[in-house]
């Protein structure tokens, strides 16, 4: 494997003593952002695998967004079958938070899998390099209700290419995953007057079918429901071999990252006619939102009206895979390539 990355700092915290690793993929457009991953992993060499991958792909998410800034990503790798006491939750924020600081600003984290805006405030009294705080304490707080607004700006945009019209009004999607950013995409499409069918591997999550009047469904049953558009927002890696035969919806477009199992499923999507939303595209509402409020400065609209222009970045995308006969994840990763390669640092956007 080819090591791209600028730099990666693999560290046993000298607090937690958890392997920690901080990687800097690129910081050719302006400060690297990523969010902290507190996740167990099988080994210290996984965790480091999921933030070479994790941070790289944060480059691409910031340069097709648009965003002065590159792609990083922090693993705090949890020990395996085993939960850690509140003391090591602290005192392993505590170490990434002298990282980060050593980093001296080339990279600024924010909450991802496993980590939240109160944990950004513990990291926040180590280093001011990082994103997402609560809202009392100066912070832009939890990104989710904005991935969930770029992800609907998705979905509009979805329909308009698959129906003239952006509007969401009658038709059916399929929303696997009813977490922070699933459910307030569900509960968005219901108010516009989408017909929805809902699943998550909780059962609990039955209740919000429930209210919103859709059909609730297992996770296989609804991946292969006849709707217009499937939404992946749980876990990774949706989009297999095996299940895209199966699809019957016209599109895909979600919150998940990394919905395609390996890279070659985005041809066999493109065989079969079914429109894809790369991902990384869909879900950036969330940073969007971060950098636009906390490094740009923008007032709550601005920083919406940026999130909106997810929708025409995926139109964009949509008319280019088109007319080239490439597939949507080939259009977005020149995109992101295109800008990389001819950054336009601004005063704000750099390190
Ligand atoms: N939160 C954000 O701002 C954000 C930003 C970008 C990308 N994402 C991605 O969006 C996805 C959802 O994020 P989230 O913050 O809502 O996570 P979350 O943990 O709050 O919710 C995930 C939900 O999916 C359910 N789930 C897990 N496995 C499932 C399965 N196999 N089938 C059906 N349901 C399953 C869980 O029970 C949970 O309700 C993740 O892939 C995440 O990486 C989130």
């Amino acid at each position: 494997m080819e090591f791209s990355h600028e730099s990666v700092v693999v560290r046993r915290g000298r607090r937690s003593r958890l392997p920690i690793v901080v990687a800097v993929h690129s910081t050719a457009l302006g400060r690297a952002v990523g969010g902290c991953r507190m996740w167990a992993y099988d080994s210290w060499e996984d965790g480091l695998r999921d933030a070479l991958r994790l941070s790289e792909g944060m480059t691409r998410k910031c340069a097709a967004a648009g965003l002065p800034n590159g792609g990083g990503k922090t693993v705090v790798v949890l020990p395996a079958g085993r939960s850690v006491t509140a003391d090591e939750r602290r005192a392993a924020l505590h170490d990434v938070g002298d990282i980060v600081a050593e980093l001296g600003g080339a990279y600024v984290t924010g909450p991802d899998a496993g980590t939240g805006p109160a944990d950004m405030a513990v990291i926040g009294e180590r280093t001011e390099n990082v994103f997402c705080r609560p809202e009392a304490v100066g912070g832009s707080g939890d990104p989710s209700p904005f991935t969930a607004l770029g992800v609907v700006a998705a979905l509009r945009s979805t329909c308009l290419a698959l129906f003239g019209s952006p509007a969401l009004a009658g038709r059916r999607f399929a929303v696997i995953g009813l977490g922070h950013v699933g459910e307030q995409v569900a509960r968005q499409l219901a108010a516009a007057g989408a017909d929805l069918v809902l699943s998550d591997v909780d059962p609990a999550k039955r209740s919000l079918g429930a209210e919103l009047g859709a059909v609730f469904a297992e996770p296989d049953a609804a991946a292969t429901a006849e709707v217009d558009v499937l939404v992946p927002a749980a876990l990774g890696g949706l989009l297999t071999r095996d299940l895209v035969p199966r699809l019957r919806c016209g599109a895909v477009a979600g919150a998940a990252n990394n919905q395609l199992a390996d890279p070659g499923v985005a041809e066999l999507l493109r065989e079969r006619e079914i429109l894809w939303a790369p991902d990384y595209i869909a879900n950036a509402g969330g940073v969007v939102n971060a950098v636009s409020r906390e490094v740009l400065g923008d007032e709550p609209e601005e920083a919406v009206k940026r999130i909106e222009s997810i929708a025409d970045t995926l139109t964009g995308l949509f008319e280019t895979a088109a007319r080239t006969k490439i597939t949507t994840a080939q259009a977005a990763d020149d995109l992101a390539r295109r800008l990389l390669a001819s950054p336009v640092p601004t005063a704000r956007g750099l390190a």
